[in-house]
């Protein structure tokens, strides 16, 4: 067998006793591949690792960086109280339009505000409205701009938020100072920043599953 393979076998054993899709995320799925959007959203068991993040936080406040169909939205929506707020950024009006479907199925549009245009034109225009600080930001969008979206989230986080940076492994090139593609630089700024700024804790874990190999850091905001 493949390691691959086995990693996927593995991954649906998880998926299945622990993270099971219900009508809500299945429809979301569906929909998704239904309107051709790329199959680049994070799988069951790491959606239900973001909910349980959130939960562990007690998060009341949450931001995502890149919604693609609402998929992780909707795993991390469900971590949230009735009186919750979830704001996702998202460049795509087609992927917001879908996004916003899926999430209006699974009955948490009172909750999440989808916003459509580049991150980096709707974050200053989320700061100028100084929403209080996000208890959780989920970063999971063009890679090449990580370490602008982690300057960003600290500005919109306070003491004890959580920062969550998906796929960060790039194949392994992350580790490679010599290669200068976009999203292996702007993995590797985000990375070094983590580890020196004075403001954030954090780590990074490689990961292999349903979508290969890859990998998340994670990094909470201190005083
Ligand atoms: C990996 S997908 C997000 C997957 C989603 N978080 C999930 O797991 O269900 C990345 C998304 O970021 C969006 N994106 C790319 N560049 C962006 C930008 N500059 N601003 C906002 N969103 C962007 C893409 O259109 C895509 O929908």
């Amino acid at each position: 067998m493949s390691d691959s393979q086995l990693w996927d076998d593995v991954d649906a054993y998880f998926t299945t006793h622990l993270a099971p899709n219900d009508d809500a995320l299945e429809a979301a799925l569906r929909e998704s591949d239904a309107a051709r959007l790329p199959q680049i959203n994070v799988t069951g068991n790491q959606g239900k690792l973001l909910q349980l993040l959130a939960q562990i936080q007690g998060a009341r406040t949450i931001l995502e960086i890149g919604t693609l169909g609402g998929y992780s939205t909707i795993w991390l929506a469900r971590a949230l109280p009735a009186e919750g707020r979830l704001v996702t950024l998202e460049h795509s009006a087609r992927h917001a339009e879908v996004a916003t479907r899926n999430i209006a199925r699974a009955g948490l549009d009172a909750l999440v505000d989808v916003r459509v245009g580049p991150a980096l034109e709707s974050l200053p225009k989320l700061a100028d409205e100084n929403p209080p600080p996000f208890d959780l930001v989920f970063i999971d969008a063009d890679k090449g701009n990580n370490p602008h979206y982690l300057e960003w989230a600290l500005r919109l986080t306070s003491t004890g938020s959580l920062i969550v940076l998906d796929n960060v492994v790039r194949g392994g090139r992350v580790a490679d100072a010599g290669d200068d593609a976009d999203d292996v630089r702007g993995t590797r700024a985000a990375i070094e920043l983590i580890g020196s700024h004075p403001r954030l804790s954090g780590t990074a874990v490689q990961t292999v599953g349903s979508k290969g190999y890859d990998g998340f850091a994670l990094a909470r905001v201190l005083a």
